[in-house]
């Protein structure tokens, strides 16, 4: 499919809204719409493990968590093609090797420009550091509003969802969990 058949669909969904897409300010908005869901969709070209794949082994032996907190993240449901926007923090304990903390968020990024639900999202950031860096566990949490929810359906608004992803010494000790839950909820303090 070209860009100019997605501009055409656009403009069949303004018509359909009610609009004249050859007046004047709309004359533009299908190509710009379409250059706005390349930036929104653009984790469809990437392959987000890409970004895991540089790593350093001169920690000095460091094998305590390390935590990337509050990163913000757009994305977009998959039933409603309405917005998400949230927060994640992303946490692993390494096995030997640490990857750039840069790289951690844009993980975050790449699969938060798909078509998404919550929970796959969550689960997708855990496995590709799990699979990529082998450490000895990965945490993921995820908090967000889902416009869906807010902006139409059932218009509640102020409503959060909470989603986490907890992955070998994570998932078995209860006091390493704590310890990153912990951390999450002293950023969540208002
Ligand atoms: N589990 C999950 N559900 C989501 C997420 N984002 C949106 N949804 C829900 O997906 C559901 C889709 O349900 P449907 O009944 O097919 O769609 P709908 O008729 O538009 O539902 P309403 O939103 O209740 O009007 C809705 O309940 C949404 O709230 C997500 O990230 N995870
Ligand atoms: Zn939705």
């Amino acid at each position: 499919m070209s860009r100019e058949d997605a501009e055409e669909a656009f403009r069949v969904i303004l018509r359909w809204i009610g609009e004249d897409p050859e007046r004047e300010g709309l004359v533009d908005t299908p190509r710009r719409v379409v250059e706005a869901y390349r930036t929104y969709f653009r984790g469809y070209f990437e392959d987000p493990t890409e970004h895991l794949r540089t790593t350093f082994a001169e920690t000095g032996g460091y094998d305590d968590m390390v935590l990337l907190r509050n990163i913000p993240f757009r994305s977009h449901c998959e039933h409603h093609m309405a917005p998400i926007v949230g927060r994640a923090w992303v946490g692993y304990v390494p096995a030997q090797r640490v990857v750039g903390i840069s790289k951690l968020a844009r993980v975050v990024d790449g699969y938060s420009r798909r078509l998404q639900i919550q929970e796959r999202f969550t689960t997708e950031i855990a496995n590709a550091i799990q699979s990529e860096l082998e450490p000895k566990g990965v945490a993921v949490f995820v908090k967000a509003e889902h416009h869906c929810i807010s902006g139409r359906g059932v218009q509640k608004h102020g409503v959060d969802l909470s989603t986490s992803k907890m992955i070998g010494c994570f998932k078995d000790d209860p006091i390493l969990r704590q310890e990153f839950l912990a951390m999450v909820s002293a950023d969540l303090k208002p």
